[in-house]
């Protein structure tokens, strides 16, 4: 109980550590973990399902790890036959990462005179940045983004060939909100996901309606980079396993996430795994905890803290996503997430006063220097 909240949780004491990246012989990253992070400073706590302590924790948006959950009982069957054999015949949003479209960026001219661009290398393989596409069509100056990883809709079976492909020269990752394409199966085991249960804490922990159920489908070694989002997440593994690294709203001045009109918006520009300190200096400050989850755990990751999930194994998993809530009174000083919420709106109004978005950072500048 809450006296010993890390016992018989997978990052707890005594569970089996993760086991270093492998680096196969090939030169190609092969999964696992090497790094020990020296801005990670302890476990996220683990606790029963419905352990009171846990649900206080989750109404106080702090990360708790649940086992021995019954969220999703009726998915703990879904690995790639099952699904590949009921999920049906829609079409499925996956990221693909692909060493040849990296050889082609590589050798592209850069047209701007923007430094960023100019030193930018392609992020190895195995990283899978979100980019928004809508922002990618509405950014001015083209030359502040580069991605190889596109984004592309194709069927489970059109999926699975990828997945089995050689991940030397491509990794793939699905991310799909499940949807009424599903096959009867998959509905039939998605009624019954535990609704009464998911309802009544919707409503203890003050949060807004369910926005999505996305489903996750992604390669050992697959690495989603360090990011928030504006949805309170409970995130549920279902086949193979997951370290993730997660930094409280507090640390966004030492994250230094893209401008709110760029493609990489809510990312965080450090890499994680080889942090520039000349750029990002305040990186320096930042701290974090981790936690390793798998099937049958359960990770609360609250609205605006940052993670960056490592997938140990192949990994099936599926998240649910609410909105914020927020009708609880407004107390002095201000928490960092509602600064937060702050400085994406001002950014948000004064990119829309000036309609220019090159014009933002010398606007800012006007405000601050010198005055401030
Ligand atoms: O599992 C992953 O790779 C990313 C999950 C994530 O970022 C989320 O559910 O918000
Ligand atoms: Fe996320």
């Amino acid at each position: 109980m809450s006296e010993t909240p890390f016992r018989d949780c997978l990052g707890g004491p005594g569970t089996p550590v993760p086991q270093p990246f492998l680096n196969n012989g090939t030169g190609h990253y092969d999964g696992g973990d090497t790094h020990n992070y020296n801005f990670i400073t302890g476990n996220v706590p683990c606790y029963d399902f419905n352990d009171p302590v846990a649900l206080n924790l989750i109404k106080e948006q702090v990360p708790v790890i649940l086992k021995g959950a019954d969220l999703v009982s009726s998915a703990m069957k879904w690995d790639l036959d099952y699904l590949s054999t009921h999920i049906g015949g829609g079409r499925f949003a996956v990221f693909i990462r692909n060493a040849e479209a990296d050889r082609h960026a590589l050798v592209q001219p850069q047209s701007s005179s923007n430094p960023q661009s100019q030193s930018v290398q392609p992020e190895p393989l195995h990283i899978f940045k979100y980019f928004d596409e809508k922002k990618l069509v509405a950014l001015q100056d083209r030359s502040t983004f580069q991605s190889t990883m596109v984004r592309v809709e194709m069927t489970f079976q059109e999926f699975l060939k990828r997945f089995h492909g050689d991940r030397s020269q491509e990794r793939v990752y699905l991310q799909q909100p499940l949807n009424n394409t599903v096959g009867p199966q998959i509905a039939s085991d998605f009624i019954q996901f535990n609704w009464s249960w998911a309802a009544e804490h919707k409503r203890e922990f003050n949060w807004g309606p369910l926005t999505s159920n996305l489903l996750l489908i992604g390669q050992k070694g697959n690495i989603t980079p360090c990011h928030f989002d504006e949805q309170q997440n409970l995130f549920c593994p279902l086949r193979g396993r997951k370290r993730i690294l997660l930094f409280n709203p507090e640390n966004f001045p030492y994250l230094y996430p893209y401008p709110v009109h760029h493609p990489n918006d809510r990312q965080s520009q450090v890499n994680l795994d080889n942090p520039d300190y000349g750029r990002f200096p305040k990186f320096a400050m930042a701290r974090g905890v981790q936690a390793t989850v798998g099937p049958g755990e359960i990770l609360y990751i609250p609205i605006h803290w940052w993670h960056h999930v490592i997938n140990l194994d192949d990994t099936i998993a599926i998240n649910f996503w609410h909105k914020g809530g927020g009708s609880a009174p407004v107390e002095y000083p201000l928490q960092a997430r509602q600064k937060i919420a702050m400085v994406r709106n001002i950014e948000k109004m004064l990119l829309e006063a000036l309609q220019d978005q090159n014009e933002l950072k010398e606007l800012l500048h006007w405000i601050v220097d010198g005055r401030y």
